[in-house]
């Protein structure tokens, strides 16, 4: 059963260390706002970042005291969704430079009291992952297990690739692309346009009571434009008139798609910021993952696996620009899916095809092996103490110890009942209780084979060793307790 959330509420975290941005500025303090789901477990290896698109927010799931509406991806995140918060940490947090709770140039500027407007500093999407990467090391993760977002979210999600390649294990990144194109370029300079020859937007200098209205619902109309496609529009409109019978030859609404339009236009003035709208544009603009020219070579630090989705009927992100992206991967031997939404709703087809996604998604995320669920593990050598091994695992929290021989291959394993062994029957010699036979996994294994192998074998632990017998890590069953349920009974979308 598909269930919410619950309540959620938006939190926020102030850094005073100043975010040195890309075009050289230094911005602080900096505060970032942000939401999480479901519980972060101990290895810290189930957190997936959730990267929204242009004009959202941190509010991702579940409802908000007093609010009818979920966040705006409750069909995806949530309890048997495919960012199922029984088994992930899945945070969300709202864009450097947005208007939501995040520094942006509707904050405060310390230095003068006042808003920063036009003084703001331009940020780039690379600028954007920087901060939410220090949201994520306040949370102690060292990896994510997945970064995932839709159109300006996928363009997050790629540049975490390239910026953070060792903290992300899968990237899912929908309806994007990986460079801006002259023709989404083109599209945001209309809409910065009709932002700034609105003479309320006054150089950006406007109070909350004179907000450049007009400017800014026209930036949204012609920006929504771009989300919809050809069909929803025959869909949702055809060439049905608003609140009359018949065309009264004047230039009033009259049109259903009008009045649709001018009720998305005017909605958004209530949400969104007119600076926010120049900010978060221009640095969609200035996004380029390729290095001289080349978006394989932009992709060669990339390490995750990636799952690439792109709509039909998108013509502002259309499919052959996700292609490029699966083509730069694939140039540099990265696991890579493609995998096709399809849908007549156009590039917000990624906000409501939720059947499709959470099937992708759940696909991907479900491959679960055993490097998504292994943790970094202490060991020790054999000419060690069993005072040593006992003091390592208190210290640690841990009850298997991989031993190591001199070769730095895996020798052995000792276990605290090991420890207990020894102390019952006055063992001296570590030796004495080291398990020389050990059971291990590779980090490419399924997690369900490793879990029959340890229910086979009533161990509660493995070491993971890579092909020179080299240790990894260790994965446990607590680490795979949460993981059994979804191994033999899947979930649907
Ligand atoms: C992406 C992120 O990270 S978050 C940001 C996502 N949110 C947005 O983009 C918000 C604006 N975008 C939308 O509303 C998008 O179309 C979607 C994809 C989110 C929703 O799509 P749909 O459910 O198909 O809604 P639809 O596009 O039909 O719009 C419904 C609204 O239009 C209004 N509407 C529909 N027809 C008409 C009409 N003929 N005249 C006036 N208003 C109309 C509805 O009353 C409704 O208004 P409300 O949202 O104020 O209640
Ligand atoms: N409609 C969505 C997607 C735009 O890319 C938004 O406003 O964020």
């Amino acid at each position: 059963m598909h269930r919410s959330v619950g309540i959620t509420r938006i939190e926020h975290l102030t850094f005073d260390e100043p975010l040195s941005l890309e075009s050289g500025a230094r911005l602080s303090p900096v505060t970032i706002a942000y939401e999480t789901y479901g519980r972060l477990n101990r290895e810290k290896n189930n957190a997936i970042l959730v990267c929204h698109a242009f004009s959202g927010n941190a509010h991702a799931a579940g409802y908000h005291v007093g609010e009818d509406r979920p966040g705006w991806w409750d069909a995806i995140i949530g309890p048997g969704k495919s960012l199922d918060t029984d088994d992930y940490f899945v945070i969300c947090s709202n864009i450097l430079g947005g208007c939501n709770g995040t520094t942006g140039p509707a904050s405060i500027d310390p230095k003068t009291g006042e808003r920063y407007d036009l003084s703001f500093p331009i940020i780039t999407v690379g600028d954007i992952v920087n901060l939410q990467k220090r949201l994520i090391d306040h949370f102690g993760i060292q990896q994510l297990l997945a970064v995932v977002g839709g159109s300006m979210g996928g363009m997050q999600a790629l540049q975490w690739s390239v910026s953070y390649p060792e903290m992300v294990r899968k990237v899912v990144a929908i309806a994007t692309t990986a460079r801006s194109t002259p023709q989404q370029i083109a599209f945001n300079e209309v809409g910065r346009q009709a932002i700034m020859s609105d003479p309320k937007w006054n150089k950006g200098e406007y109070s909350s009571g004179t907000i450049p209205e007009n400017g800014l619902a026209l930036a949204r109309m012609i920006g929504h434009i771009t989300y919809l496609s050809d069909a929803s529009m025959h869909n949702k409109f055809g060439r049905n008139l608003q609140n009359k019978e018949a065309i009264g030859y004047d230039f009033s609404t009259e049109f259903q798609v009008q009045s649709y339009l001018h009720h998305q236009g005017e909605s958004f003035t209530r949400r969104f910021d007119a600076n926010s709208y120049l900010y978060i544009t221009k640095a969609i603009d200035y996004f380029d993952l390729s290095v001289n020219g080349s978006l394989a070579e932009g992709f060669s630090k990339a390490g995750s696996a990636f799952l690439v989705i792109s709509v039909t009927s998108d013509w502002l992100y259309p499919p052959y620009q996700s292609e490029e992206i699966v083509s730069a991967l694939t140039a540099n031997d990265i696991e890579v899916q493609y995998c096709e939404i399809r849908s007549n709703y156009g590039h917000d087809a990624f906000l409501l095809e939720s059947g499709q996604l959470n099937y992708m998604i759940l696909q991907f995320l479900d491959r679960l092996l055993v490097h998504d669920v292994m943790a970094a593990s202490p060991t020790i050598n054999g000419q060690s103490s069993i005072n040593d091994a006992a003091r390592i695992m208190i210290e640690n929290g841990v009850n298997h110890l991989p031993v190591i021989g001199n070769d730095g291959q895996l020798a052995g394993i000792v276990t605290s009942w090991d420890i207990a062994k020894a102390v019952a029957c006055g063992y001296q010699d570590l030796d004495q209780i080291i398990s020389r036979h050990v059971f291990t996994a590779t980090p490419e294994e399924s997690i369900a084979k490793v879990a029959k192998l340890m229910e086979e074998k009533a161990i509660s632990a493995l070491p993971v060793v890579d092909e020179h017998n080299q240790l990894v890590g260790i994965v446990s069953s607590d680490s795979l307790s949460t993981l059994l349920g979804r191994c033999t009974q899947p979930k649907r979308a």
